[in-house]
């Protein structure tokens, strides 16, 4: 059995919840075993896979978790907006690190390494290539050049000004489309996961809501400010 069959299996069996394991970059949260920790606590309380930035996150949590792991690498450039995995290189160490699944930018912007490069890297190391995209017409273009996976992750994080609400509408464009879609940004709730699922989705990863702890606690923050001044 593939990867993927197996994940079909697992997703079909468990929830589908992949839960992104990033702290707030600088936050007292930020360290590899910490990363780890909250992976092996997401995976225990079910989630069928995570998803991990950084190699030496990585490399700390590949060894307690026998789950597929998304891997990634994000990377500020001075001349190109993409920012997740961006590089061949990055590829190499995210599959050395043990990746089973790598995401990449698939969205149509300025970049350093063509989109079909990056899937066939990803290939050469026989892993799955997921795309992380903002439209339609991303997931379209990355599937036909071969992505196993389409994320709705960059969806309303190409523009200035970001939703408050998740992208369902892309989620269901996508998998009217035949594709293995994870629904990704801003499912802040149970009940939004619940949605993505209906809309299509193959499975929903969540970030924030579990893994940033300052995001959370600003969120009860600002209610209680609306609330209470
Ligand atoms: C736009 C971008 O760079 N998204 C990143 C991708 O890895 C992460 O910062 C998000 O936390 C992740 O996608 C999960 O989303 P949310 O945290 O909304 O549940």
């Amino acid at each position: 059995m593939s990867l993927l069959e197996n994940l079909d299996a697992s997703i079909k069996q468990l929830s589908g919840l992949i839960v992104s394991c990033q702290p707030v970059p600088g936050s007292p949260l930020d360290k590899p075993d910490i990363v780890a920790a909250m992976a092996l606590a997401a995976v225990q309380a079910g989630a069928v896979a995570v998803r991990i930035e950084g190699i030496n996150n990585l490399k700390a949590t590949r060894p307690l978790l026998s789950v597929p792991i998304i891997g990634i690498v994000k990377r500020d450039l001075v001349d190109s907006p993409v920012r997740i995995t961006p590089f061949l290189e990055d590829i190499d160490a995210l599959a050395q690190a043990g990746a089973d699944i790598i995401a990449f930018d698939g969205t149509a912007r300025p970049r350093p390494v063509g989109i079909e490069a990056i899937i066939a890297r990803i290939h050469h190391h026989h892993v799955v290539a997921m795309a992380d995209c903002s439209s339609l017409e991303d997931g379209i273009h990355c599937h036909r050049l071969g992505a196993d996976i389409i994320g709705t992750t960059l969806s309303g994080y190409t523009t200035e000004i970001v939703p408050e609400a998740p992208d369902l509408p892309l989620i269901q464009a996508l998998s009217a489309q035949g594709y293995r879609v994870i629904a990704e940004g801003r499912f802040n709730t149970p009940a939004l996961a619940v949605q993505a699922m209906q809309h299509g989705a193959w499975a929903v990863t969540v970030g924030s809501a579990i893994t940033r702890l300052e995001h959370v606690c600003q969120w009860y923050r600002d209610a209680l400010t609306r609330e209470t001044v």
